[in-house]
């Protein structure tokens, strides 16, 4: 891994505005979704229902957010692995994250700011809520789009039902030198979908299939779509779940908003039976996404290259 391959980009993708299923243009999109899915995991969305002000009004809100002194960052806990504040960690000095599951419903996002600030911020909740309101939509279009070109309708709507929306939100220090240094240790997403967008500070880098790296260079105007461990195993390997990792440079910080689609506690991931015959054989036994989680921050799961296969192989 690590050879830089001038030249390769992500495929990208126009979603328009008036998208409707069942249209020509609905079938196009579609192919195009599924072809960049199967061969990269991942590809840049040019998706403009979302006001640019609104994402503006993103950024100015998580500049507030994580200039915010770090005890009052401490305070974004959870039970859940990898949900609250990550931060301080000597590995990536300059990385610092939090969570906030179901950001796209109103209440949990006032209860998000207000225990952030002690006079909460409707502006900053309003924003982050209707900003993952609205991107959600793009999700769901991009997860019937794969349900369908597998031909697995018969599962819609138990696939649209299975999971919730997580935000993440990361700030990545500028490294203060000439020199490149990690923001983000290179890892698999290890829930269905994820949904990126930073600021102009570039630095995310995935690899493909065989080991090259893509520098991603999102534009104002894109979101890059990438997918998760739990859609890998879903789909019994039809669909990569590629590695990927932030590298930093310069002297900006990068700030970046993940909308993540995550399985829901209880729901059993299992490969449909059509998605397994003798050319695909059966990847992973079934199994469920917060109990993986909790192996996957176990010192083995942090060691294991594949913690998937590790923790439930077939
Ligand atoms: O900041 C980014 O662009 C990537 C973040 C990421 O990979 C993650 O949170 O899983
Ligand atoms: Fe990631």
């Amino acid at each position: 891994m690590g050879s830089d391959s001038e030249g390769i980009k992500l495929p990208v993708i126009n979603f328009p505005d008036d998208l409707k299923e069942n249209t020509a243009v609905w079938y196009s999109v579609k192919k195009q979704v599924h072809g960049a899915l199967k061969e990269y995991g991942c590809f840049e969305a040019l998706f403009d229902k979302i006001p640019i002000n609104l994402r503006e009004s993103v950024f100015d809100g998580l500049k507030q957010l994580f200039d915010l002194p770090l005890q009052n960052k401490l305070r974004n806990r959870s039970n859940k692995p990898y949900h609250g504040y990550v931060g301080q960690h000597p590995m990536v000095p300059l990385y610092e994250s939090m969570g906030i599951d179901g950001a796209h419903i109103q209440e949990k996002m006032e209860c998000f700011t207000d225990l952030l600030w002690s006079q909460g911020n409707p502006t900053f909740s309003k924003s982050i809520q209707s900003y993952s309101e609205q991107l959600s939509e793009l999700d769901q279009i991009v997860r019937r789009m794969v349900v369908e070109s597998l031909g697995l309708e018969k599962y819609m709507d138990e696939h649209m039902d299975s999971t919730n929306y997580l935000v993440r939100v990361q700030k990545y220090d500028s490294p203060k030198s000439n020199e490149t240094k990690l923001g983000l240790t290179s890892h698999t997403d290890k829930n269905i979908v994820t949904i990126l967008y930073q600021n102009e500070v570039k630095g995310l880098e995935v690899y493909t299939k065989d080991g090259h790296c893509i520098t991603v260079e999102p534009t104002l105007n894109s979101f890059t779509v990438m997918i998760g461990d739990s859609f890998y195993a879903w789909t019994n390997g039809r669909l990569h779940s590629p590695r990927h990792r932030v590298m930093m440079t310069g002297d900006k910080a990068r700030y970046s908003i993940g909308l993540f689609s995550v399985p829901k506690a209880g729901y059993v991931i299992k490969a449909p039976e059509e998605m397994v015959d003798e050319e695909h054989p059966l990847l992973f036994k079934p199994f469920d996404h917060v109990e993986f989680l909790d192996f996957y921050y176990t010192e083995a799961g942090q060691r294991s290259p594949a913690a998937l296969k590790a923790y439930c192989g077939a």
